[in-house]
């Protein structure tokens, strides 16, 4: 089993160890570092995780997941540069920056691997996307894609579209949760209790969610299957309609992409560097 210090544990970095231990693996294989004290002392206490220095998670980890906000990158490079060593496998969970800034800045031939993952891998039910750099193998790929698998579903991409994947399941549960949010309120609206319309529109979320899954069709015929003729559900899909809730979705989409890159562009060596 691999030694893995994911570098950074904050959000998306607790999902990761929470998700690691739900699924088997043994604390004792996973390390974090953290900047806050307390933030370091809490995520040991809750699971039984190791908090060490950088050096010391690099000396002792075989894999790691470098999860820091793309605006603290810099810094942990500076740290971690001179003593990342090749036989040493790079995960990147940040958003926009590509492998080859890593590459550029480790020891030559250094593996690096770019994911894309989001937060429901703190209840094993992740999306992520891996992407291989230019000194990642096969075996690599496949030792994240198992590390991955172990907290939810893992597709493999070319590193020239993660950044719509992290406009699309990265930032995804984000508009779930908006949705849900929205849908709650307009419970709250027509005088039901918060708590029963919380459960109205959650479990209403999850069936849904279960059906897409499972289910042979498309979600268009799964909506059509609700909407009756004359009924209920036509009247709210044309305020949808009215309001461009679909265009809206879109943009929102289209936003974050163009985000994501933009994260990317400072860290490409020329500006046409593709990922
Ligand atoms: N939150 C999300 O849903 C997702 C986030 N990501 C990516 O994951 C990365 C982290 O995002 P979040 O977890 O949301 O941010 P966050 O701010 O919650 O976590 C980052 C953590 O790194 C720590 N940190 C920063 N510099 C450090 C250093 N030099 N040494 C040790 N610890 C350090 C911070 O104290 C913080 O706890 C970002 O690059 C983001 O693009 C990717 C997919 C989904
Ligand atoms: O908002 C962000 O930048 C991160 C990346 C994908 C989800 N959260």
């Amino acid at each position: 089993m691999s030694t893995i210090a994911v570098l950074g544990a904050g959000k998306i970095g607790e999902s990761l160890l929470s998700g690691l231990i739900n699924a088997g693996y043994s604390p004792e294989d996973l390390l974090f570092t953290e900047r806050y004290q307390q933030r370091a002392d809490e995520l040991s206490e809750r699971y039984g995780v190791r908090g060490a220095d950088l050096p010391d998670a690099v000396r002792r980890a075989d894999v790691l997941v470098v999860s820091v906000k793309p605006q603290d990158i810099e810094a942990l490079l500076d740290e971690t540069a001179e003593i990342v060593t090749p036989d040493k496998l790079v995960v990147t969970l940040c958003a926009g920056l590509p492998t080859s800034m890593f590459e550029r800045r480790f020891a030559a031939g250094t593996p690096v691997v770019r994911v894309m993952p989001n937060t429901p891998m703190l209840v094993g039910e992740a999306m992520s996307a891996v992407s291989g750099g230019s000194h990642a193998t096969e075996s690599h790929l496949e030792l994240v894609e198992r590390m991955l698998g172990s907290v939810g579903r893992v597709v493999r991409v070319p590193e020239n579209q993660q950044d719509a994947v992290t406009a699309l399941s990265g930032s995804g549960p984000a508009y779930f949760f908006y949705l849900v949010e929205a849908m709650i309120d307009a419970g709250i609206l027509l005088g039901l209790p918060r708590a029963v319309a919380a459960e109205l529109v959650v479990q209403s979320a999850v069936g849904s969610a279960a059906m897409l899954r499972e289910g042979e069709g498309h979600p268009v015929i799964m909506r059509e299957g609700v909407t009756s003729p004359a009924g209920t559900t036509i009247s709210g899909v044309r305020e949808l309609e009215k309001h461009g809730v679909r265009a809206a979705l879109i943009d929102a989409v289209e936003a974050a992409h163009s985000r994501s890159v933009e994260l990317g562009a400072k860290h490409r060596q020329d500006p046409g560097e593709s990922d």
